[in-house]
Protein backbone atom coordinates (compact mmCIF):
# COMPACT_ATOMS: atom_id res chain seq x y z
CA UNK A 1 0.00 0.00 0.00
CA UNK A 2 1.74 3.46 -1.27
CA UNK A 3 0.70 5.97 1.39
CA UNK A 4 0.52 9.64 0.86
CA UNK A 5 -0.55 12.14 3.05
CA UNK A 6 -2.65 15.09 1.73
CA UNK A 7 -3.03 18.60 3.72
CA UNK A 8 -6.38 18.53 3.59
CA UNK A 9 -9.78 17.56 1.56
CA UNK A 10 -9.38 19.48 -1.54
CA UNK A 11 -5.80 18.29 -2.22
CA UNK A 12 -7.11 14.57 -1.07
CA UNK A 13 -9.41 14.91 -3.51
CA UNK A 14 -7.36 16.35 -6.27
CA UNK A 15 -5.00 13.82 -6.15
CA UNK A 16 -7.65 10.85 -6.01
CA UNK A 17 -9.07 12.67 -9.17
CA UNK A 18 -6.01 12.91 -10.61
CA UNK A 19 -5.02 8.99 -9.91
CA UNK A 20 -8.35 7.98 -11.86
CA UNK A 21 -7.89 10.26 -15.02
CA UNK A 22 -4.10 8.93 -15.31
CA UNK A 23 -5.67 5.43 -15.83
CA UNK A 24 -8.34 6.49 -18.01
CA UNK A 25 -6.09 7.82 -20.34
CA UNK A 26 -4.54 4.15 -20.53
CA UNK A 27 -7.68 2.15 -20.47
CA UNK A 28 -10.76 4.38 -21.68
CA UNK A 29 -13.81 1.71 -21.32
CA UNK A 30 -12.59 1.58 -16.82
CA UNK A 31 -14.84 -0.48 -14.78
CA UNK A 32 -14.63 1.82 -11.82
CA UNK A 33 -16.66 0.64 -8.33
CA UNK A 34 -17.91 3.58 -6.45
CA UNK A 35 -17.99 3.97 -3.00
CA UNK A 36 -20.03 6.87 -1.39
CA UNK A 37 -20.03 8.87 1.60
CA UNK A 38 -18.11 12.15 2.35
CA UNK A 39 -15.18 10.70 1.22
CA UNK A 40 -15.55 10.56 -2.46
CA UNK A 41 -17.92 13.39 -2.96
CA UNK A 42 -14.85 16.28 -3.28
CA UNK A 43 -13.12 13.19 -6.00
CA UNK A 44 -15.81 13.25 -8.35
CA UNK A 45 -16.70 16.76 -8.44
CA UNK A 46 -13.15 16.82 -9.47
CA UNK A 47 -13.27 14.28 -12.30
CA UNK A 48 -16.39 16.03 -13.15
CA UNK A 49 -14.21 19.21 -14.48
CA UNK A 50 -13.21 16.42 -16.98
CA UNK A 51 -16.03 14.76 -17.96
CA UNK A 52 -15.31 14.15 -21.64
CA UNK A 53 -12.69 11.62 -20.43
CA UNK A 54 -15.17 9.68 -18.41
CA UNK A 55 -17.46 8.92 -21.44
CA UNK A 56 -16.49 4.98 -22.05
CA UNK A 57 -16.23 4.37 -17.95
CA UNK A 58 -18.84 2.16 -16.61
CA UNK A 59 -19.81 2.55 -13.43
CA UNK A 60 -20.44 -0.38 -10.80
CA UNK A 61 -22.52 0.72 -7.50
CA UNK A 62 -20.07 -0.58 -4.12
CA UNK A 63 -22.60 -1.12 -1.81
CA UNK A 64 -26.54 0.07 -0.78
CA UNK A 65 -28.44 -0.14 2.48
CA UNK A 66 -31.16 -1.98 2.99
CA UNK A 67 -34.44 -1.04 4.59
CA UNK A 68 -34.28 2.40 2.85
CA UNK A 69 -35.77 2.43 -1.42
CA UNK A 70 -33.19 3.45 -3.75
CA UNK A 71 -34.81 6.62 -4.25
CA UNK A 72 -34.45 7.78 -0.75
CA UNK A 73 -32.46 10.95 -0.85
CA UNK A 74 -30.20 8.86 1.52
CA UNK A 75 -29.77 5.53 -0.71
CA UNK A 76 -26.26 5.19 -2.30
CA UNK A 77 -28.34 5.23 -5.89
CA UNK A 78 -29.36 8.50 -4.51
CA UNK A 79 -25.77 9.67 -4.03
CA UNK A 80 -24.50 8.24 -7.46
CA UNK A 81 -27.31 10.07 -9.28
CA UNK A 82 -26.43 13.10 -7.63
CA UNK A 83 -22.28 13.18 -7.69
CA UNK A 84 -20.89 10.67 -10.22
CA UNK A 85 -23.43 9.46 -12.94
CA UNK A 86 -25.16 12.93 -13.41
CA UNK A 87 -22.18 15.33 -13.27
CA UNK A 88 -20.03 12.46 -15.60
CA UNK A 89 -22.69 11.99 -18.10
CA UNK A 90 -22.75 8.19 -17.44
CA UNK A 91 -25.35 6.03 -19.43
CA UNK A 92 -27.77 3.90 -18.25
CA UNK A 93 -26.01 1.26 -20.08
CA UNK A 94 -22.78 2.30 -18.46
CA UNK A 95 -24.01 1.90 -14.62
CA UNK A 96 -24.47 -1.99 -12.89
CA UNK A 97 -26.89 -1.21 -10.07
CA UNK A 98 -28.58 -3.57 -7.51
CA UNK A 99 -31.83 -3.51 -5.64
CA UNK A 100 -31.70 -4.47 -1.46
CA UNK A 101 -35.33 -5.52 -1.09
CA UNK A 102 -35.57 -8.24 1.19
CA UNK A 103 -37.16 -11.00 -1.13
CA UNK A 104 -34.64 -10.35 -4.03
CA UNK A 105 -31.35 -9.75 -1.99
CA UNK A 106 -30.41 -13.66 -2.83
CA UNK A 107 -31.15 -13.12 -6.33
CA UNK A 108 -29.06 -9.72 -6.71
CA UNK A 109 -25.90 -11.17 -4.70
CA UNK A 110 -26.13 -13.81 -7.13
CA UNK A 111 -26.45 -11.44 -9.61
CA UNK A 112 -23.64 -9.09 -9.05
CA UNK A 113 -21.65 -11.89 -7.85
CA UNK A 114 -21.49 -13.21 -11.77
CA UNK A 115 -21.19 -10.08 -13.24
CA UNK A 116 -18.18 -9.53 -11.61
CA UNK A 117 -17.09 -13.06 -12.49
CA UNK A 118 -18.20 -12.02 -16.41
CA UNK A 119 -16.67 -8.61 -16.29
CA UNK A 120 -14.38 -8.34 -13.35
CA UNK A 121 -11.86 -8.04 -12.17
CA UNK A 122 -12.60 -3.85 -11.43
CA UNK A 123 -9.95 -1.52 -12.83
CA UNK A 124 -10.75 0.88 -10.09
CA UNK A 125 -11.89 0.49 -6.91
CA UNK A 126 -12.74 3.24 -4.29
CA UNK A 127 -12.48 3.10 -0.77
CA UNK A 128 -13.15 4.77 2.08
CA UNK A 129 -12.75 4.08 5.66
CA UNK A 130 -15.24 3.35 8.23
CA UNK A 131 -14.70 4.77 12.15
CA UNK A 132 -14.86 0.94 12.67
CA UNK A 133 -12.13 0.05 9.85
CA UNK A 134 -14.79 -1.61 7.81
CA UNK A 135 -14.52 -1.10 3.53
CA UNK A 136 -17.52 -0.86 2.07
CA UNK A 137 -20.06 -2.90 4.63
CA UNK A 138 -17.70 -5.46 5.47
CA UNK A 139 -17.74 -4.58 9.44
CA UNK A 140 -14.79 -6.24 11.79
CA UNK A 141 -16.24 -9.33 12.39
CA UNK A 142 -14.69 -13.23 13.12
CA UNK A 143 -14.65 -13.87 9.62
CA UNK A 144 -15.06 -11.95 6.18
CA UNK A 145 -16.82 -13.03 3.08
CA UNK A 146 -15.45 -13.47 -0.17
CA UNK A 147 -18.51 -12.57 -2.31
CA UNK A 148 -21.23 -10.17 -2.97
CA UNK A 149 -23.06 -10.11 -0.21
CA UNK A 150 -25.92 -9.04 2.94
CA UNK A 151 -23.82 -7.34 5.84
CA UNK A 152 -25.65 -6.51 9.12
CA UNK A 153 -24.23 -2.92 9.99
CA UNK A 154 -22.07 -2.22 12.77
CA UNK A 155 -23.51 0.09 15.04
CA UNK A 156 -21.23 2.85 14.02
CA UNK A 157 -22.38 2.52 10.48
CA UNK A 158 -26.05 2.23 11.24
CA UNK A 159 -25.59 5.96 12.96
CA UNK A 160 -25.27 7.47 9.52
CA UNK A 161 -28.89 7.22 9.11
CA UNK A 162 -31.18 6.39 12.16
CA UNK A 163 -33.70 5.57 9.19
CA UNK A 164 -31.65 2.18 8.62
CA UNK A 165 -32.88 0.94 12.02
CA UNK A 166 -36.24 1.54 11.26
CA UNK A 167 -37.21 -2.54 9.47
CA UNK A 168 -38.06 -5.19 11.65
CA UNK A 169 -35.21 -6.82 11.05
CA UNK A 170 -31.09 -5.67 11.97
CA UNK A 171 -29.83 -2.93 9.72
CA UNK A 172 -28.42 -4.65 6.42
CA UNK A 173 -26.45 -3.19 3.62
CA UNK A 174 -25.56 -5.43 0.79
CA UNK A 175 -22.11 -4.91 -0.79
CA UNK A 176 -18.72 -5.86 -2.86
CA UNK A 177 -17.27 -8.81 -1.02
CA UNK A 178 -13.74 -8.90 0.15
CA UNK A 179 -12.44 -10.72 -2.89
CA UNK A 180 -13.99 -8.73 -5.31
CA UNK A 181 -12.05 -5.42 -3.70
CA UNK A 182 -8.81 -7.62 -3.20
CA UNK A 183 -8.97 -8.42 -7.06
CA UNK A 184 -9.56 -4.87 -8.16
CA UNK A 185 -6.48 -3.70 -10.67
CA UNK A 186 -6.01 -0.33 -8.51
CA UNK A 187 -7.83 0.51 -5.23
CA UNK A 188 -7.76 4.01 -4.54
CA UNK A 189 -8.06 4.14 -0.45
CA UNK A 190 -9.23 7.63 0.49
CA UNK A 191 -8.74 8.23 4.63
CA UNK A 192 -11.02 11.34 5.61
CA UNK A 193 -13.08 12.32 8.14
CA UNK A 194 -13.75 12.96 11.95
CA UNK A 195 -13.49 10.20 14.40
CA UNK A 196 -11.19 7.95 12.60
CA UNK A 197 -8.26 7.77 14.48
CA UNK A 198 -8.11 4.66 15.78
CA UNK A 199 -8.98 2.93 12.94
CA UNK A 200 -5.84 4.87 11.16
CA UNK A 201 -3.88 3.47 13.50
CA UNK A 202 -4.90 0.42 12.98
CA UNK A 203 -3.74 0.31 9.31
CA UNK A 204 -0.73 2.11 10.43
CA UNK A 205 0.15 -0.14 12.49
CA UNK A 206 -0.04 -2.94 9.51
CA UNK A 207 -1.41 -5.56 11.50
CA UNK A 208 -4.04 -7.59 9.40
CA UNK A 209 -6.79 -8.62 11.31
CA UNK A 210 -10.52 -9.40 10.33
CA UNK A 211 -11.63 -7.22 13.49
CA UNK A 212 -10.08 -4.03 10.78
CA UNK A 213 -11.02 -5.28 7.44
CA UNK A 214 -9.54 -1.78 5.81
CA UNK A 215 -5.93 -3.74 6.82
CA UNK A 216 -6.17 -6.65 4.35
CA UNK A 217 -5.59 -3.83 1.77
CA UNK A 218 -1.99 -4.00 2.56
CA UNK A 219 -1.98 -7.42 1.19
CA UNK A 220 -3.15 -6.19 -2.48
CA UNK A 221 -0.10 -5.10 -4.58
CA UNK A 222 -2.09 -1.54 -5.92
CA UNK A 223 -3.46 0.60 -3.75
CA UNK A 224 -2.76 4.43 -3.51
CA UNK A 225 -4.03 5.09 -0.11
CA UNK A 226 -5.08 9.16 0.36
CA UNK A 227 -4.56 10.22 3.92
CA UNK A 228 -6.11 13.51 5.09
CA UNK A 229 -3.95 14.64 7.50
CA UNK A 230 -6.74 16.89 9.27
CA UNK A 231 -8.13 13.38 9.93
CA UNK A 232 -5.37 12.31 11.99
CA UNK A 233 -6.41 14.23 15.10
CA UNK A 234 -9.86 14.97 14.16
O1 LIG B 1 -20.36 4.70 1.89
C1 LIG B 1 -19.88 3.77 1.26
O2 LIG B 1 -20.12 3.55 0.06
C2 LIG B 1 -18.99 2.78 1.92
O3 LIG B 1 -19.68 1.64 2.07
C3 LIG B 1 -18.45 3.07 3.29
O4 LIG B 1 -17.51 2.06 3.56
C4 LIG B 1 -17.80 4.43 3.43
O5 LIG B 1 -16.81 4.57 2.45
C5 LIG B 1 -17.20 4.62 4.82
O6 LIG B 1 -18.16 4.36 5.80
C6 LIG B 1 -16.66 6.03 5.01
O7 LIG B 1 -17.73 6.92 4.95
P1 LIG B 1 -17.45 8.47 4.78
O8 LIG B 1 -16.75 8.64 3.51
O9 LIG B 1 -18.81 9.11 4.77
O10 LIG B 1 -16.63 8.89 5.95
Amino acid sequence: MKISYLENYEALSKKAAELVKDEVLKKSNLLFCAATGNSPTGMYAEMAKSKALFQNMTVVKMDEWGIIPLDHPDSCESYLKKHLLEPLEITENRYITFVTTSHLIEEECERMENFIQHHGPMDICILGLGKNGHIAFNEPSEFLQPGFHKAILAESTIQHDPELSKGSEPAYGLCLGMQGIMQSKKIIFLITGKGKQDAIQQILERQISTQCPASFLWMHPNVECLIDMSSLSA
